[in-house]
């Protein structure tokens, strides 16, 4: 099923219904009427509603692209998310029929296309990388051999015009990347690799210059007349030259519909209603005008009111006459009833999608050359500063101080520099999983286990070059069983802050929250650990947080090994402990063994892995109204 897009505008995209009746240009593809949507305006009883939209009626045909308009607060993203399915809170009824049927949300996700007026991608993949893994991430191998999806993104990016900037990466804030156009051109790309019939796009143009937005609009208009589908497109006062590029146009003010029809006709429309256009306006600027609200007085206010409310009951009325071109397109659509799924593509493997996931994941951490060079730097900078702070340690009672402290700030270096950095690239990349998610592109665990994958060697390998140089510089234990039993206790810490991130990061709205919240936890942690407080003396109530706590048996495993066999010298006089163990069980750490410890952390490892997947599933849950 490879080609280019135009040959599919014939073969696939026109001729390829949900119903087997065929579809050619201009057909029906997406119908509502009296669609409405309320909110809550007050908490409590009794429960008062605005209404945001009311009874919003039209159709959208194949190979049409129709613009929304209206002033700030009109509702154009209020309609576009009821026609898109996401709908979020309040209360939406209505009707929404797509290919004639009531839709049904898993099939309805996956034929059809949403680009967000923010658009979220990896900023350090480049334009061709970026088509690439979203190809290869939505389009099904049953269908598509890899040359066949490379072929579709080169076809993208041609229809696009995205080649100059093939190579480019994405950038954002912080790297600098493509044009804002191009952005937005390789959001509207990813979209269309899937060849959806509906195509949802929130303020394309808005942050573009003037040119950049007509090409914009120029593009996704050509692509969706040649392949057939259906565009709306919300838009802030378009120039004359964009507006006069859209086939319709539904003129949104105060949640009304007050004309929907083809652009053409809108002048018209509006002059035998008594609202002529003047000939060097654009009729853009001049529809929005009239059906503003003016703010400058009570009375231009309450005036404005009647105006927009005239406008709304006029065109109403003409819907209803039987002769509208509206009311004949809507005959045409006939309820089906629940909408054939049988058509709908599923997803690839999870191997496959765990790989390509993992490979996209590793291209970026390897390009993200600050987050890495910060790791390295850091884990050399600490392990010579702490290995020099306890400098070779000896063999005398002295030295027992300084061996629980060096043990002890090697546990802490698993916490706060592993979790903070990595969480904060995970709850970036977890909200474009959950955008990339609303396309059902594929599956969460697949993303979850690439991330967990992906940061383990990160960790690994900066740490351990940290952990080698506290161990020798400080001259630790010099046996080899010792060394590799305090890596091995070392490198299962790390699993479980790793497995730590993942499960705040999964849980928290935010990286602000996750800063909050993951601090105080290590925290706590730090103060059970076994150094701080003698857990022996802590109260009952609260000793069991020890117990639970990875930092309490990373140290308290760490110190067995360190310290068992240990026998250190006293000076003569003074009391001091004779042997290792001694130095273990005043610090009441001798309550597990080695092994028992590092079991627990392995199931505490398991359980924060298992929470964190939970936390994500609910949050990459749709929560969205539909009908
Ligand atoms: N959940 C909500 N609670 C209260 N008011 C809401 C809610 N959602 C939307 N509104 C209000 O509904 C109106 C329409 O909002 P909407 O975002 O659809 O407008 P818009 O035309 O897209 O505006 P803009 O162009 O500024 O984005 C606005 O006045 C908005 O404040």
């Amino acid at each position: 099923m490879s080609g280019s897009f135009d040959e599919e505008a014939i073969s696939e995209g026109m001729s390829t219904p949900f119903h087997g009746t065929p579809v050619s240009l201009g057909d029906p593809i997406l119908q509502w009427s009296d669609l409405t949507y309320e909110v809550k305006t007050k908490a409590g009883k009794p429960t008062e509603w605005k209404t945001i939209m009311s009874k919003g009626t039209g159709v959208a045909c194949t190979g049409e692209t129709i613009a929304i308009i209206g002033s700030s607060g009109a509702g154009k993203t209020t309609l576009l998310n009821a026609l898109s399915g996401r709908t979020e809170g309040g209360r939406l009824s209505g009707s929404i029929l797509y290919h004639g049927a009531k839709r049904h949300p898993g099939s309805f996700k996956r034929t059809t296309a949403y680009v967000q007026q923010d658009d979220l991608m990896h900023p350090l993949l480049t334009v061709h990388e970026t088509l690439t893994y979203a190809a290869k991430l939505r389009l099904p191998n049953s269908q598509y051999s890899e040359q066949e999806k490379q072929e579709r993104v080169q076809s993208v990016m041609r229809h696009l015009r995205l080649n100059g900037a093939k190579d480019t990466p994405i950038g954002d804030a912080k790297t600098r990347g493509v044009s804002g156009g191009e952005r937005k051109r390789v959001s509207v790309g990813m979209e269309l690799l899937t060849s959806p019939r509906l195509l949802f796009l929130d303020e394309p143009t808005s942050g573009l210059d003037s040119n950049s937005s007509q090409l914009v609009v120029e593009l996704v208009k050509g692509i969706s007349k040649d392949r057939g589908i259906a565009t709306l497109v919300t838009i802030h006062q378009p120039s004359a030259r964009i507006f006069n590029l859209f086939d319709k146009v539904i003129l949104l003010s105060q949640g009304r519909v007050v004309y929907f029809g083809p652009v053409s006709e809108s002048i018209q429309y509006f002059a035998k209603i008594g609202h002529q256009c003047p000939v060097h306006e654009n009729p853009a600027d001049y529809f929005v005008n009239i059906m503003t609200l003016d703010y400058r007085s009570d009375a231009t206010l309450a005036e404005s009111k009647k105006q927009i409310a005239a406008l709304a009951d006029t065109f109403a009325r003409h819907v209803a006459e039987p002769n509208a071109s509206l009311a004949e397109k809507q005959s045409l659509v006939r309820s089906y009833g629940e909408q054939d799924t049988s058509q709908v593509v599923v997803k690839n493997g999870w191997l496959y999608e765990y790989a390509t996931l993992a490979n996209r994941d590793w291209t970026n951490t390897l390009r993200n050359i600050p987050f890495i060079i910060g790791q390295i730097v850091q884990a050399i900078f600490m392990g010579v500063l702490i290995g020099f702070m306890y400098f070779y340690l000896k063999d005398d009672s002295l030295s027992v101080m300084n061996r629980m402290g060096v043990l002890f700030i090697i546990t802490v270096m698993t916490t706060f520099p592993v979790v903070m950095p990595m969480m904060s690239l995970y709850v970036d990349e977890r909200d474009i999983m959950v955008r990339e998610r609303a396309s059902a592109t594929f599956r969460i665990s697949s993303f979850y286990v690439s991330k967990a994958t992906i940061f383990l060697p990160i960790a690994l390998v900066s740490n351990t070059i940290m952990f080698v140089g506290i161990y020798f510089i400080a001259h630790l234990a010099f046996d080899v069983a010792k060394f590799f039993i305090a890596l091995a206790i070392f490198y299962g810490v790390i699993m479980v802050s790793i497995a730590f991130t993942l499960m705040i990061g999964s849980a928290v709205e935010t990286m602000e929250m996750g800063a909050m919240i993951a601090p105080a936890v290590l925290t706590i942690q730090l103060l059970f650990g076994g150094l701080l407080s003698n857990p022996s003396t802590i109260t009952p109530v609260l000793r069991w947080i020890c117990w639970v706590n990875p930092v309490f048996h990373t140290f308290a495993a760490l110190a067995q090994n360190e310290l068992g066999g240990l026998t250190f010298t006293c000076p003569p006089g003074t009391q001091c402990y004779a042997t290792g163990e001694q130095v273990l069980m005043s610090y009441s750490l001798m309550r597990f063994n080695v092994w028992q410890s590092v079991l627990f952390m392995i199931m505490l490892g398991a359980v924060n892995y298992a929470i964190g997947y939970v936390f994500l599933r609910w949050k990459a849950k749709p929560k969205y109204l539909w009908l």
